[in-house]
């Protein structure tokens, strides 16, 4: 189980100029729905996807999803552009996409700098020049609005001319990496898209890799994929009775003052104490959800 600080299992994206696609997205089941703006949306099409994107942040309807836009590249001809409509509308987060470097992340705080407070920076990582920062760029968020990594990794793929192959051999190192600079900032991260959307079985064992690799859950392309990836990413009833079983334990009085103490014939320590308390917060806000 990941440690979160709120339920990130299922983050869907859509096309923010598909208008059937979007209204669609306050019904289903998943904890984010990230609008897209970037590589989803035909250049003829990026000024109404980036109006329909803002249309949407202020009809609202979202529920307790979180409501994130992918804008595109600072560098790319629609990136400021989008920024600034993104600042003005508020929307939970956005997404910046193709940001390999603290400076990126320092010219996306200051294009947010008129956003409200709750607006947050997520980044994706999916660049190789990324890959070199990771530990530099997740240090950011000490002191901007980054708070999320999302992997990329399909553009990750085309920039290293790897292939993506069952069981994603190749990105391991890279994926591993990204959540361990993430967890040493306090970053939230998000695993990468599984493109086989009609293979739920193919879907299922990478959110589950995802979720053994300490991801707080996985982007989506297709509502199909929610309800198996909320699943993988929800604490079991064995988990949740077992963190119930440690925290009691930790409660007894002649435990008081321990740091490492006998819990059915197993060691327990303090950190487990602590992992166990956040998964009992995560599991009771999925609980109330559902
Ligand atoms: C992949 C798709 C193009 C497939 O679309 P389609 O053929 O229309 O699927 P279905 O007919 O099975 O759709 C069934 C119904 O579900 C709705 N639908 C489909 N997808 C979505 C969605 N993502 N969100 C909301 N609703 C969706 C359809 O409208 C149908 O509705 P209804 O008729 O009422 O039943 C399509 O799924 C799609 O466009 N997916 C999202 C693609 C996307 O956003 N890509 C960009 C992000 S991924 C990325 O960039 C990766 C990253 O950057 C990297 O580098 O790795
Ligand atoms: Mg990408």
């Amino acid at each position: 189980m990941t440690l979160a600080s709120r339920p990130r299992r299922s983050a869907l994206y859509l096309p923010a100029s598909n208008a059937k696609a979007l209204a669609k997205a306050r019904t289903l089941p998943c904890d984010v729905v990230i609008l897209d703006l970037e590589d989803a949306v035909a250049p003829e099409l990026k000024d109404a996807a980036r109006e329909a994107a803002i249309a949407a942040v202020f009809e609202g309807g979202f529920g307790e999803r979180e409501l994130v836009i992918r804008a595109n590249a600072l560098g790319t001809e629609w990136g400021a552009a989008d920024l600034a409509a993104i600042t003005a509308a508020g929307p939970d987060a956005v997404l910046v996409p193709k940001v390999s470097s603290p400076a990126d992340i320092r010219a996306c705080d200051a294009a947010l700098a008129a956003a409200p407070p709750h607006t947050q920076l997520w980044v994706m990582i999916e660049t190789c020049a990324s890959v070199a920062q990771l530990d530099a760029i997740a240090a950011c968020a000490a002191d901007t609005r980054l708070a999320l990594f999302v992997m990329g990794t399909n553009d990750l793929a085309k920039e290293m001319r790897a292939r993506l192959t069952p069981g994603r051999a190749p990105f391991l190192p890279i994926l591993t990496l990204t959540v361990a600079a993430a967890r040493a900032h306090g970053v939230a991260v998000l695993d990468g898209v599984c493109n086989e959307f009609r293979d739920l079985a193919v879907f299922r064992a990478e959110a589950e890799q995802g979720l053994d690799w300490g991801f707080d859950g996985k982007t989506l392309i297709h509502p199909d994929q929610i309800e198996p990836c909320n699943a993988v990413f929800t604490p079991g009833a064995a988990e949740v009775a077992w963190a119930q079983t440690v925290v009691s334990a930790f409660d007894q009085p002649e435990n008081a003052g321990k740091g490492a103490i006998k819990v059915d014939g197993k060691m327990v320590e303090l950190l487990h104490l602590e992992q166990a308390r956040q998964m009992l917060a995560i599991a009771a806000q999925i609980a109330a959800r559902t």
